[in-house]
């Protein structure tokens, strides 16, 4: 389907219905202080602050176990904060959670569409669950089935869907309620290349439309290409936060050399290069300078007679970012 088609959704019916109240007096959407959970005596968010303001599209960014899809649940009011404050639309979610998860939209690690039902129905029973009357389901049902580029589906099933289709159907759904807020976990884990990036042109119109996204992931391309700023989190706590590229001003070098030596001679061969970057890292399969100037440092590599097995010039990224901030890698 043409870009021109999912163009054509209507800005009013995906773009947050109180952002200009919200902008006008800076309200956050959510606000967190000292946020906590706990797992029996195991914490999994350890003393959080957050705020998250109307358009943005806020990115948890951290490694399997960080404590992103607990602080999720909790802004989502399916969990208990274990302690702290947290309010959504200034509201507490211990006693509003109903009129909260009215004006949210979530899109769960895991698909929950109904396999029996075909793509439309599952959008329309889901807004049955907000009392939202059928025809008007219809139409906003058949908006948003344009919108995912999945209008020539509408009366299939879901269970022959690609994973890709269902995320998203799933993100359709989402946003069935015209949600403020669309609260995104991990939303392309598990999915081809080709499939993570109609997820993300989605996604990327959403913002566009003025759609507060909060997403969780531990893919650090994910986190460049859609947040505007971003938490990076690791063993429940947060380590940084800014957006991508000042995060990787701030925690980067502008270049980064990365050589392949053979088995067992990284380290002999760092302090032969410890002086031609800011920080040299040892890795179990390469050593990874940080420079400045990666040209001139690859030109003195090669001068000292160094011969790497390979030798590789990039930009910086985010998982340098975190490599340096935890000493361990996004994904292992
Ligand atoms: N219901 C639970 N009971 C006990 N421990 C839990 C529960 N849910 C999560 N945890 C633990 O809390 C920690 C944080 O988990 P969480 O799912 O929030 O992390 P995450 O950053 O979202 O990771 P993932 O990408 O794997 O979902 C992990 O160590 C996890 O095992």
């Amino acid at each position: 389907m043409s870009t021109e088609t999912a163009s054509a959704l209507d800005e009013r019916s995906v773009a947050p219905r109180s952002r200009a109240a919200d902008d006008a007096g800076q309200v956050p959407l959510i606000h967190a202080r000292g946020l906590l959970k706990r797992y029996g005596t195991f914490v999994a968010v350890d003393h959080i602050d957050l705020d998250v303001y109307a358009g943005q599209a806020f990115g948890f960014l951290g490694p399997n176990g960080a404590g992103k899809s607990s602080t999720m649940r909790m802004i989502g009011c399916v969990s208990e904060p274990s302690g702290g404050t947290l309010r959504i639309f200034g509201l507490d979610p211990r006693r509003d959670g109903p009129v909260i998860r009215g004006r949210i939209g979530v899109v769960p690690q895991q698909d929950t569409l109904d396999l029996e039902l075909t793509v439309r129905e599952n959008l329309i029973v889901y807004g049955r669950y907000f009392g939202l009357p059928r025809a008007w389901l219809r139409r906003r049902a058949d908006e948003l089935l344009d919108f995912v580029q999945l209008a020539d589906r509408a009366d299939d099933k879901v269970e022959p869907l690609s994973g890709g289709m269902r995320r998203r159907l799933t993100i359709a759904r989402a946003l069935i309620n015209e949600p403020e807020l669309l609260l995104l976990d991990e939303p392309t884990t598990g999915l081809d290349p080709q499939a993570r990036h109609a997820v993300w042109d989605r996604l990327f119109r959403l913002k566009q439309h003025g759609v507060t996204l909060v997403l969780t992931t531990h893919y650090m391309d994910e986190a460049e290409q859609l947040c505007d700023e971003l938490v990076v989190m690791d063993k429940g706590s947060i380590v940084a936060r800014g957006s991508p590229r000042d995060l990787i001003t701030r925690f980067a070098t502008k270049d980064v050399v990365e050589l392949r030596f053979p088995v067992g001679r990284n380290e002999e061969m760092a302090g032969r290069v410890a002086d031609l970057g800011d920080r040299v890292d040892v890795l179990p399969d390469r050593l990874v300078i940080y420079t400045e100037d990666g040209d001139g440092c690859l030109a003195a590599v090669h001068a000292r007679g160094l011969e790497p097995l390979s030798a590789w010039l990039r930009r910086a990224t985010l998982e340098d970012v975190f490599l340096r901030l935890t000493g361990h890698a996004l994904i292992d």
